[in-house]
């Protein structure tokens, strides 16, 4: 049975456990600095079993010990924002946690695939490539599906459609500098662009960059989780099948698009490798003006790192 540590017991970590284990895709570790917790949420977890059917176990644990040679680990370690904050102001804090974490973690399960979730997301993931000397295969961030989801979910809105019928493109930077897709985001493979006016199109977006933000004002004490460990789970699904789909991932970008040496959501094919290919687009020169402006958004977070 394949192995998944996910670092960090709060909110987006024990969902992302919950529907791995639900879906039965591998054992679950989960390991936090906050004494019981990963305990008493594994045992919960596992109290389900025989209600939700699967077979796979769930633990907690405080020590990576118990993580040891994981195939897939995630990290969701580190605080999350609160109303009238942008991911950016968490940068200070979940730096010094990403540190220490993708150390103890990279001890345990040298040879795992890395799966970054902290916010600010690019920059935490590149912050964890520089500590870690990961391959970039083997270490990327979850930030893209949950974006292309949203942007999925505003379309349905607007035009009364079902989710399996639309492929919904969301890139770039999980932050204020998001991109969309609108051409390449379909409804039984026609654009949006053809079913909705642009103002439309404007609206579906806008609310798809500020759909986290939306999140975090209704809750007001942290931010989104439901789908946040969804998406979480659909790469670890993604991996651990060697699916080989395509998705949006936080991926190192060396030269793709014009860009360079800088993690960000961009068009990605997983498997048991973790990124196996970064899929590059036919875009218009709007669109690419518009994906190297979101890098360069992320690259002045990256300015803010501690040295
Ligand atoms: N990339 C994305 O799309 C998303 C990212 N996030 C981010 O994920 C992070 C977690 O969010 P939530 O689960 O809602 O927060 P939470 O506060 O519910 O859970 C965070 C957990 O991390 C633990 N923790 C802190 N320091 C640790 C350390 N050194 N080692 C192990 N565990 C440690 C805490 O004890 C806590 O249980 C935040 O930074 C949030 O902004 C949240 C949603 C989506
Ligand atoms: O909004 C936040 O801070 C958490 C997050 O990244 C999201 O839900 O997209």
């Amino acid at each position: 049975m394949a192995k998944v540590t996910i670092v960090g017991a709060g909110n987006v970590g024990a969902t992302a456990a919950h529907i791995i284990a639900s879906k039965n895709l591998a054992d679950v570790v989960l390991v936090d600095v906050a004494e019981g917790l990963p305990q008493g949420k594994a045992l919960d977890m596992m109290h389900m079993r025989s209600v939700e059917k699967f077979t796979v176990n769930v633990t907690g644990t405080n020590d990576y010990e118990a993580t040891k040679d994981s195939d897939v680990v995630v990290i969701t370690a580190g605080i999350a924002r609160k109303p009238g904050m942008t991911r950016e102001d968490l940068l200070g804090v979940n730096a010094g946690i990403m540190s220490s974490v993708i150390d103890a973690a990279l001890e345990a399960s040298p040879n795992a695939v890395y799966i970054c979730v902290t916010n600010p997301l690019d920059v935490m993931t590149y912050l964890a490539y520089k500590k870690s000397g990961l391959p970039t295969n083997r270490l990327m961030g979850m930030g893209g599906v949950l974006d292309s989801s949203r942007l999925s979910f505003a379309v349905c809105e607007k035009l009364g459609c079902m989710p399996e019928d639309v492929v919904a493109w969301a890139l770039g930077a999980h932050g204020e500098g998001m991109v969309c897709w609108p051409r390449f985001t379909t409804v039984q493979g026609t654009p949006i662009t053809e079913l909705m006016s642009e103002d439309d199109v404007e609206a579906v977006v806008e609310r798809t960059v500020k759909g986290g933000a939306e999140v975090v004002a209704h809750l007001k004490t942290g931010s989104a989780y439901y789908a946040p460990g969804a998406s979480i789970a659909k790469m670890v699904e993604a991996i651990l099948t060697d699916s080989k789909e395509v998705m949006s991932v936080c991926s190192y970008i060396d030269g793709q698009y014009g860009i360079d040496d800088l993690y960000m959501n961009i068009p990605t094919r997983l498997g048991k490798n973790g990124v196996e290919e970064i899929v590059e687009f036919d875009l218009t020169d709007e669109e690419l003006a518009a994906l190297r402006a979101s890098a360069e958004s992320v690259r002045a977070g990256l300015a803010n790192l501690p040295e």
